[in-house]
């Protein structure tokens, strides 16, 4: 790789060792990637499963071979941790279990991968004088301040009570029985101890909080590469639905807005944090778009009009259907009303912004989904039901 890249302020980037921790999930396989094919930096890859970056450590043709090797452990209870940690230059820590279903429903699991499993990795760090970058999430500002005004209150309009700001907004999560919670106050309490662990000891940290990035290998088909029973995040989910050709579910609605960025577009921002220490030591970033917002239930509409262009056949007739959240998550279910995240910062240190529209990230999404599922799929169906 070019040894002449240099940094934003000019300086050239010398290659580093990264302890990625969940680099087989969604988001560390994409950085992964980047990080083989574009930079000269070594990976140390921390994961259970290596499902999603096997084409990275085979074959050993590969020009990066050598340069990224895969560890398979648990950080819950793994000697090789601190060992791995203090051998790398900086490390990103990826690990979480991150679905909606899980977090009314295994609280606990949720809170530990969240909080406590967390807790070593921010330790080892810290003594050793090693960077860590963290992923939270933009579930950390819970609801918006103007989803508890009337709801006819021209104030709802008001970007003040809706945009979400990393050094002003608050946190506001529901009563304690809506265990959905469970996910993003553990998230925030490993913020604030990292931020302590900064202001106390030193710590060189960065913290990520994702705008619901989506793209290619983003969870899985349940009853194809996950389990059947399984609930996915919604963009799984819809593409189980249109693979199946069954309606999709709008929980509640579908009222709930979100913003979706391309993993392509965030992962240039992760890189940007990776190789410009001095630019986002420190920091706390929102990484999303806030260009691409729409309700579920839009998202879905466009969703099922790409599918059909991507897969060439016609949608349903109804090609949605309203489901409660009680039915669909269970007791606990709460949500997020809307996230709009604020660009000042990360605009100011960085310079990043995002560049896919939602129709253009949905269509090399869906064809990548088309491609690698609709096969097995059809297989799936066509089977009798075991009698
Ligand atoms: N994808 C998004 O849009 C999004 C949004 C907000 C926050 N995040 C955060 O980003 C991070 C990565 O998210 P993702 O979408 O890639 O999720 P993912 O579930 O695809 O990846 C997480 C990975 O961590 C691994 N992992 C979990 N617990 C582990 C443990 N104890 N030991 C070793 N490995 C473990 C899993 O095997 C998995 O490969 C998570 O912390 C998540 O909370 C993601
Ligand atoms: O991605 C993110 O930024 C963060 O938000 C996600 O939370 P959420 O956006 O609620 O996750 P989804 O499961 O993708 O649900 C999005 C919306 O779609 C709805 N949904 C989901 C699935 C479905 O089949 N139908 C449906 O209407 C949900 O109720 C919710 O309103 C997850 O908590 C994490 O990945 C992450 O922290």
């Amino acid at each position: 790789m070019a040894s002449s890249r240099v940094d934003l302020d000019g300086n050239p980037i010398k290659p580093i060792t990264i302890c990625m921790i969940g680099a087989g999930g969604f988001i560390g396989s994409h950085l992964c990637e980047k990080l083989m094919t574009e930079t000269p930096h070594t990976v140390l890859a921390l994961d259970v499963y290596n499902d999603k970056i096997k084409h990275l450590l085979e074959p050993e043709t590969n020009p990066w071979h050598g340069r990224i090797n895969f560890h398979r452990l648990n950080i819950k209870h793994d000697s090789r941790l601190e060992g791995l940690i203090k051998m790398a230059d900086l490390t990103i820590n990826l690990a979480a279990i991150c679905t909606p279903a899980d977090y009314n429903t295994r609280p606990l699991d949720t809170i530990y991968s969240n909080f406590i499993d967390a807790l070593p990795v921010v330790k080892y760090c810290s003594e050793n004088n090693k960077r860590l970058i963290h992923f939270s999430t933009c579930e950390v500002y819970g609801k918006t301040i103007g989803s508890f005004l009337p709801k006819d209150s021209p104030l709802r309009k008001d970007p003040a009570y809706y945009v979400l700001k990393e050094d002003e907004s608050p946190c506001i999560f529901g009563s304690i029985e809506k265990q959905r919670w469970s996910y993003a106050c553990a998230k925030q309490l490993i913020e604030r101890l990292i931020y302590a662990e900064g202001a106390e000891n030193g710590l060189e940290f960065t913290i990520v909080r994702p705008f619901n990035w989506i793209g290619p290998r983003m969870d899985f088909i349940p009853g194809i590469d996950g389990p059947s029973e399984g609930v996915p995040r919604v963009l799984a989910c819809f593409s189980n639905n249109l693979l199946r050709k069954e309606p999709l579910k709008l929980v509640d609605g579908g009222q709930s807005q979100r913003t979706f960025v391309y993993i392509k577009d965030a992962i240039e921002a992760v890189l940007l944090m990776i190789e410009n220490p001095a630019r986002a030591n420190g920091h706390i970033f929102n990484v999303g778009n806030p260009n691409n917002e729409v309700t579920v239930r839009q998202l879905g509409e466009m969703m099922v009009k790409v599918y059909s262009k991507v897969s060439g056949d016609p949608p349903l007739e109804n090609a949605t259907v309203d489901v409660s959240s009680k039915e669909f998550y269970g007791e606990g279910y709460d949500d997020s009303d809307k996230r709009i995240p604020d660009m000042t910062i990360i605009n100011r240190q960085l310079g990043w912004n995002p560049k896919t529209s939602l129709w253009d990230l949905l269509e090399s999404t869906l064809t990548y989904q088309h491609r690698t599922y609709a096969e097995a799929i059809k297989k799936v169906i066509a089977k009798p039901v075991a009698s």
